[in-house]
């Protein structure tokens, strides 16, 4: 286990991302695959451990956004099916070959360079991303798919493994470009010859909504880490998610403010009264968000408003009254009757929660809790 010497922590929950695995594995139509989703270094809550938790509760293939992800993952002992999901060069086709990575493909003219520069034997599994409407990454027309598949027809080593598309609005009420985009993509699935052995659209939002629509596989994000796709949708979901992520740290100075007093740069909190103020080791460069003042923390089983601008490395906050240091400060996470939710924090900053734990960056460690016990600490700082 790393040791960390800063009193600011991540404390991820691994049993709600097996619960939520395991829980959605009941939920779907028998037979269907579960693909964790977990770039991002799964979406900040700690790629490894995430993954081999999701993998425990019954996923059977993990989904990264870059090759180096998944490199990372198998550097790690992973050693379940990999999909990069993103754009890969067609010169590291040999590399993702030598580590079983499957690669998403979607341009015929990257497949060429990538069949001319690959003389391997070892196999090279694509996944062909049809684009439906996201308007991101995927084959629009007819011939581009139908060169793509006689492509890797031509081409031993290359095996069409997976075709997929992706929704822009499966996490919206309104389902009128979601069945667009759901027609669209039986239509243009047609134009293989035959479908490979893995079909899949559906993220979070789509799995839970229309699990009925998902055909054999489920790339499954942002609920696995107990989060909903969005608010507007979040009535909708069929069972309970449990959230994961939790932020902590500590009072590392308290002092009494007389009226007039100021706190932090640009002078811009002025004390109104005579104010306990606290200090805490959080700050922008942790992902803490200078847009984050006027929000708020928990210390002592209370709401303490942040006051005055939140600093690189420290901020602080307005406490109820003298605390010892050392008292632990919530940002994210429940102290008693209080609960401070991502949800909370992405609004307060007007954006979605996948935004808030992606942005907790590499240098606030995580602790991770396996039943109910820390069973790893991760600090990545010095890790170079
Ligand atoms: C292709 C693809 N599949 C599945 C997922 C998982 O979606 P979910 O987390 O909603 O379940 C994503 C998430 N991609 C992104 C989430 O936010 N921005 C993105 O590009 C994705 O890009």
């Amino acid at each position: 286990m790393d040791e960390f010497h800063r009193d600011t922590w991540v404390e991820i929950d691994l049993d709600a991302i097996y619960d939520n695995v395991v829980n959605l594995r009941r939920f779907l139509p028998e037979g269907t695959q579960i693909m964790a989703v977990v770039k991002a270094n799964a979406y900040g809550h700690g790629d490894v451990q995430v993954a081999a938790t999701a993998l425990e509760a019954g996923a059977s293939r993990l989904a990264v956004a870059f090759l180096d992800e998944a490199l990372a993952l198998r550097k790690k002992g992973i050693d379940a099916p990999i999909l990069v999901l993103g754009a890969s060069r067609p010169e590291d086709v040999a590399l993702a070959a030598e580590h079983r990575i499957a690669l998403t493909v979607f341009r015929s003219d990257w497949l060429e360079k990538a069949s001319s520069l690959y003389n391997g034997s070892t196999p090279i599994h694509f996944h062909l991303k049809m684009d439906t409407g996201m308007g991101r990454l995927g084959v629009k027309d007819e011939e581009e798919t139908k060169r793509i598949a006689a492509l890797i027809d031509r081409h031993p080593p290359f095996v069409l493994e997976g075709v997929y598309t992706h929704f822009a609005t499966a996490d919206e009420v309104n389902t009128d470009y979601f069945s667009y985009q759901y027609a669209r993509f039986l239509h243009m699935l047609d134009w293989l010859p035959s479908r490979p052995p893995l079909v899949h659209c559906a993220n979070s939002a789509a799995a839970l909504r229309f699990s009925d629509r998902a055909f054999n596989m489920v790339r499954f994000g942002i609920s696995m880490y107990g989060l909903a796709p969005s608010p507007d949708i979040k009535p909708l979901l069929p069972y309970e998610l449990k959230e994961a992520f939790s932020l902590h740290s500590r009072l590392v100075h308290i002092k009494k403010l007389r009226p007039g007093e100021k706190v932090s740069y640009g002078a811009t909190y002025t004390a109104q009264t005579e104010e306990w103020i606290g200090t805490i080791p959080i700050g922008y460069a942790d992902g803490w968000l200078r847009r984050l003042q006027h929000f708020h923390v928990l210390v002592g089983g209370q709401r303490a408003p942040i006051v005055g601008r939140i600093c690189m490395d420290q901020c602080m906050i307005r406490l109820p009254g003298p605390l010892p240091v050392g008292t632990k400060v919530t940002l994210i996470g429940r102290q008693g009757d209080e609960v401070i939710s991502i949800d909370d924090v992405a609004r307060h900053l007007d954006t979605i929660n996948y935004e808030v734990p992606c942005t907790i960056s590499y240098r606030v460690p995580r602790i991770f809790f396996r039943n109910k016990r820390i069973m790893e600490v991760r600090n990545a700082v010095g890790r170079g």
